[in-house]
């Protein structure tokens, strides 16, 4: 007889510990069953790294914008120490006891969907009245003829680095490409970035794509558009990445930031989950497959952010313990930690327009419209969108390009989601002087 729970948990990343914390600390007998660490990705080969990397070189760029300030030096050690430090040394023991102290029955091994309400993991199996896969992603490959010859990083590789390569090429141009960039670039590395598409961030607006391009180019990156490799080759101790466009490009690693793909290949379909074009786990409102199976985080292939997993967690514990709780996604924020940092959210204005909405947009140069830029930076610069909804006189979306934008681009998102009429924002009072402010500014240059 298999052993058999209230509920299982396969795959502990955000998405999958926000519902095993959850039902544990409701009462339920949960079995968690993970395959590498506790925690998932994010706090140790993706987030978390990658912005404990950021941080040192973003507080450098701004130091050397104060008055009178000189640029801090970067000490490396010191800094891979501290990423060290964030990602728990690849160290989930703390997190196995935990969750063995709270009462949970914790299982290392590769999970899969068996039948209704049964999992195997490793060939053994278990029961559960409620099965939730929260089992995430991974760097997908993109084909590329010789890509095994040539020395390949994924995120795991490039957070957790321990020297900075001289020269990379960076294969995609979207979140970890600017990202991961960013980061090398300000370390010293060469950096080129490969991007198939016309501008970087191509699910953006193609203003904001093209600000983010001017800027990674300011930093001296050689940002190759409209392009993709082609084939690699070794070369001595080089790795050759050759691209379409005739050229070849000599460098120490080829970073891959091309994409994630889902990890779904768990015997869904034999179970009788058909599973989506982008092998996503088709999931309702309430985040259930069907009877019994729920999914969160990005295998439901919906906005693939932490916060979107943390968010599911939340909406399938609730509909577990009886209290039914529809997921609404409607305006989650979409950050990239770039210098500056780069931040959206809602529809863009494209998105908008093909939704029918009649669409009102305004964009303001932040040092025109705010005093904040300039006593924050002794060379200024940043921008903002909105994209409003004429008839109903409210934001459906929102970009910015500026200093701490990850944080003040939640004002839109609340805008956004809450559906609050332009006019509140035409009323409010943002604290003087915070880049807030620029959300009165662009709404009164809003035609509506
Ligand atoms: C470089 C990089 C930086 C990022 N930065 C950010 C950021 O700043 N902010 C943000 O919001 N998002 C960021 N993301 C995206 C974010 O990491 C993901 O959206 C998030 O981790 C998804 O969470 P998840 O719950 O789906 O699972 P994951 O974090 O992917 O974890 C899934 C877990 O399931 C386990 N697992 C898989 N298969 C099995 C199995 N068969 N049996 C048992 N266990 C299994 C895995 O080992 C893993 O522990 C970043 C991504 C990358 C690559
Ligand atoms: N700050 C954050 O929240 C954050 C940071 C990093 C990643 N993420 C999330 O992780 C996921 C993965 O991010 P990502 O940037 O790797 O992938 P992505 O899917 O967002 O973008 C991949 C990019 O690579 C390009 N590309 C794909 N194949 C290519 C090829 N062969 N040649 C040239 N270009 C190619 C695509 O055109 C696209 O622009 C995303 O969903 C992202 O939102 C979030």
């Amino acid at each position: 007889m298999s052993e058999h729970f209230d509920a299982i948990v396969v795959g502990l990343g955000p998405g999958g510990e926000t519902v095993a914390k959850r039902l544990i600390a409701a009462g339920k007998r949960v079995a968690v069953v993970e395959k590498e660490l506790i925690g998932g990705e994010c706090p140790y080969w993706a987030c978390m790294p990658s912005k404990a990397l950021l941080r040192p070189v973003e507080a450098r760029a701004e130091a050397s914008q104060a008055a009178g300030v000189d640029k801090p030096r970067l000490d490396w050690a010191k800094v891979s120490e501290w990423r060290d430090f964030i990602v728990r040394h690849h160290d989930d023991s703390a997190q196995v006891e935990s969750y063995r102290a709270s009462g949970a029955t914790v299982i290392k091994g590769e999970g899969r969907m068996v039948g209704p309400g049964r999992v195997s993991v490793d060939g053994d199996e278990i029961s559960g009245d409620d099965v939730i896969f929260g089992t995430g992603s991974r760097q997908g490959r993109p084909e590329v003829e010789g890509l095994d010859d040539v020395t390949v990083w994924t995120n795991r590789e490039a957070t957790s680095l321990k020297e900075i390569p001289e020269r990379v090429l960076i294969i995609g141009g979207s979140a970890v490409g600017v990202e991961m960039g960013t980061f090398l670039r300000r370390m010293g590395s060469q950096v080129t970035i490969v991007q198939r598409g016309p501008r970087l961030l191509g699910r953006e607006d193609p203003e904001l794509g093209e600000l983010v391009g001017d800027n990674i180019r300011a930093d001296g990156v050689d940002l190759r558009l409209n392009c993709q490799a082609r084939g690699a080759r070794r070369n001595g101790s080089d790795s050759v990445v050759e691209l379409d466009d005739g050229s070849s490009v000599s460098v120490d690693v080829v970073l891959l930031a091309s994409g994630r793909t889902l990890t779904t290949d768990l015997g869904f379909e034999a179970a009788g989950v058909k599973l989506g074009h982008r092998r996503e786990v088709p999931v309702d409102q309430h985040c259930r497959v069907g009877p019994g199976l729920w999914a969160v985080g990005d295998i439901t292939g919906v906005a693939l952010f932490t916060h979107t997993a943390l968010y599911q967690g939340r909406v399938v514990a609730d509909n577990i313990l009886g209290k039914p709780h529809a997921a609404d996604y409607t305006g989650i924020p979409r950050v990239v930690f770039g210098e500056p940092e780069i931040a959206a959210v809602g529809l863009t204005t494209e998105a908008a327009r093909h939704q029918g909405i009649d669409v009102a947009t305004s964009q303001i140069d932040l040092r025109d419209a705010i005093s904040r830029p300039w006593t924050y930076e002794t060379d200024p610069h940043g921008t903002l969108r909105l994209i409003a909804d004429r008839q109903r006189r409210t934001l459906v979306g929102a970009w910015a390009m500026s200093p701490l934008s990850g944080e003040w681009i939640h004002a839109a998102a609340l805008a956004i989601r809450a559906q609050l009429p332009i006019d509140a924002l035409l009323d409010g009072i943002a604290q003087f002087p915070t880049y807030s402010e620029a959300y009165y500014e662009a709404a009164a240059t809003l035609d509506l």
